[in-house]
């Protein structure tokens, strides 16, 4: 066995199993107490809440606590692996979420015969939970499931791996895009994969002001185009009217590349065929569509982002969903709308082009951080992200009119 390997699967068995506990928040030591926090005492919020539902926020930890939800379908790159199989990754997403955004964070694993059984069990849920986060659900699955629950639930349901993958997606790009001199409008752009996290991202860079005609996108049939039979209706809306059947074909003269498909599907002699100065986001987790090595050895004009934690640009959700669902929970967002996602694009764009501090150099290893090819952007443990993108966040949620309370205290300080 590996020496990583192991260390991997010592870091979850060791000294407890799993990476996530429940503590107490109030004393629980004397009779008084339990007659506080039990019977008698607990009637007293029951029936706060029976009388007003928002009275929970009050009461109960509901407004700092989020739900992370699959049915293991989707399970990284790694594909349908069930429900069981994804917990590691869930309890990873709490983890983040309390280490990042301080959010309570519980994993959910369903297993379902069909969509709507799933659909209907985090329907009957939701309500225990401020948010609702849905992970490594595959496609085109996720887009029903997804639509259906934000039309059923109460609190703000989130795809992480459609709408958290785009947004940290389109911070890069577009970072990366000003330091190789290139504008989005003019990309010409190839998505390898046509999933969650594909359909997610392009539609968002669109909405950033890419042309949905300068995107070629492929499945694992090859190119999406108008003469395909096959296509789902969300990958029907990236077919292209072109006789180009091949990635090879396809990525000539391309400017980025976008993979969450799955890995090594990007060789050194197709990367040669992209245009000067490209631009490649290789994000299939654990391993890219190309290692970043073999991809800097093949063109020195490269910028190259991963989705994963020890190469430069990890250009991964966590540099999302923790803030996302800091900002939406603390105004109490009924929804995370385009206003929300653009926002959050925008302060993780922009947080990559300030100084970076030392805390942040030191826990990434690194001696200098300066906004660049190898630093396009924020580290997952820059504090700063969870003001910043909070921040945005929730000030797009009161703007856009979907918070229920306004702004907190803490959050009109700079
Ligand atoms: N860095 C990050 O933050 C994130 C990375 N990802 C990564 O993206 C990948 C996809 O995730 P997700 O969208 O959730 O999964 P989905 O199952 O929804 O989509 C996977 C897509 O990859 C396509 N695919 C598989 N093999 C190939 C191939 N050989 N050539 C071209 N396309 C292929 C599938 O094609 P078909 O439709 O024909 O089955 C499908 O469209 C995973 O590796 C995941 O780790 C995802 C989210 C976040
Ligand atoms: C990062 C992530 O969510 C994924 O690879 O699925
Ligand atoms: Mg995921």
């Amino acid at each position: 066995m590996s020496d990583f390997r192991q260390k991997a699967l010592d870091y979850h068995q060791y000294p407890t199993p799993g990476k996530i506990s429940v503590e107490l928040t109030k004393p629980a030591d004397s009779a008084k107490d339990l007659a506080l926090a039990y019977s008698p005492g607990v009637a007293e919020p029951v029936r706060a809440i029976a009388e007003d539902p928002d009275n929970a926020y009050k009461y109960t930890a509901k407004g700092n606590m989020v739900a992370v939800i699959s049915n293991g379908t989707a399970i990284l790159g790694l594909g349908n692996l069930g429900p069981l199989a994804s917990k590691p990754v869930m309890e990873g997403k709490a983890l983040l979420f309390k280490r990042f955004a301080g959010l309570d964070s519980i994993d959910i694993e369903v297993s379902h015969r069909t969509t709507q059984d799933f659909i209907n069990t985090v329907a009957n849920i939701a309500d225990t939970f401020g948010g609702i986060n849905l992970e490594d659900i595959k496609a085109p699955e996720c887009f029903e499931i997804e639509q259906a629950l934000i039309e059923k639930c109460n609190v703000p349901v989130f795809h992480d791996d459609q709408h958290g993958t785009a947004i940290v997606t389109a911070a890069g790009m577009l970072n990366a895009l000003e330091i190789q001199g290139k504008s989005l409008r003019d990309a010409h752009i190839v998505c390898m994969g046509a999933g969650a996290a594909a359909i997610a991202c392009m539609e968002l860079l669109i909405k950033c002001g890419a042309q949905r005609e300068h995107i070629y996108m492929l499945d694992s049939k090859g190119v999406i185009h108008t003469r395909r039979e096959d296509l789902n209706e969300y990958k029907a809306l990236f077919a292209n009217n072109t006789d180009k059947r091949t990635l090879e074909e396809v990525i000539e003269g391309a400017d980025l590349f976008l993979g969450v498909s799955g890995p090594d599907l990007l060789s050194p002699e197709t990367l040669k065929l992209m245009a000067d100065k490209p631009i490649v986001f290789a994000c299939s987790n654990p391993d890219p569509e190309i290692k970043p090595e073999l991809a800097q050895q093949t063109r020195d004009d490269i910028i190259i982002g991963t989705g994963r934690s020890d190469y430069p640009n990890q250009v991964n959700n966590v540099l999302c969903f923790p803030f996302m669902f800091r900002g939406a929970l603390d105004v109490r967002a009924t929804a995370i709308n385009d206003e929300m996602k653009i926002a959050a694009v925008e302060a993780i764009r922009q947080l990559a082009k300030e100084e970076v501090p030392d805390e942040v150099k030191k826990a990434a290893g690194i001696d200098e951080l300066t906004f660049g090819a190898d630093y396009i952007i924020p580290k997952p443990m820059d504090p700063r992200l969870c003001q910043r993108v909070a921040k945005a966040v929730a000030e797009a949620a009161v703007e856009s009119g979907v918070a229920k309370i306004p702004l907190p205290e803490n959050y009109m300080q700079d």
